[in-house]
């Protein structure tokens, strides 16, 4: 099992998630974060405004996965989050070692 976490741009959010469910992704966590990329001093254009500062808005989707599920998942991720403009994110993929869903006690690629 591995955990992405994609950092993407806020308004791409509803069009990530439904890019993540239509593969199949039955399960996922938003967090919203602030932060740079190697953008930072330039501008960003966030909600029709040019913002000139040091952490822009960001929301950070947090989804674990089955391992045959990761190229696809990174590959809906991309088609839905990419603008081409500067600050469109990263994805960074990571192992996870155990997953235990509570209510039944079941684990590991069953409990995802
Ligand atoms: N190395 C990193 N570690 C943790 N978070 C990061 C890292 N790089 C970027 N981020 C997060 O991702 C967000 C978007 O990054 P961003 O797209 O600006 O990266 P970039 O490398 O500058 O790419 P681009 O050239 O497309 O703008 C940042 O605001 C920050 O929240």
């Amino acid at each position: 099992m591995k955990k992405i976490e994609a950092i993407i741009k806020p308004f791409k959010l509803d069009e990530v998630k439904e890019a993540l469910q239509e593969i199949g992704i039955q399960g996922l966590s938003v967090i919203e974060v602030k932060g740079f990329g190697r953008q930072k001093g330039h501008t960003e254009l966030y909600r029709g405004a040019e913002y000139v500062v040091d952490f822009l808005p960001k929301v950070k989707i947090e989804v674990v996965l089955t391992d045959d599920m990761v190229d696809p998942a990174i590959e809906a991720i991309i088609a839905a989050a990419r603008t081409d403009k500067i600050g469109d994110g990263k994805i960074f993929v990571s192992p996870v070692e155990q997953v235990i869903r509570i209510r039944t006690g079941e684990t590991g690629d069953d409990a995802v």
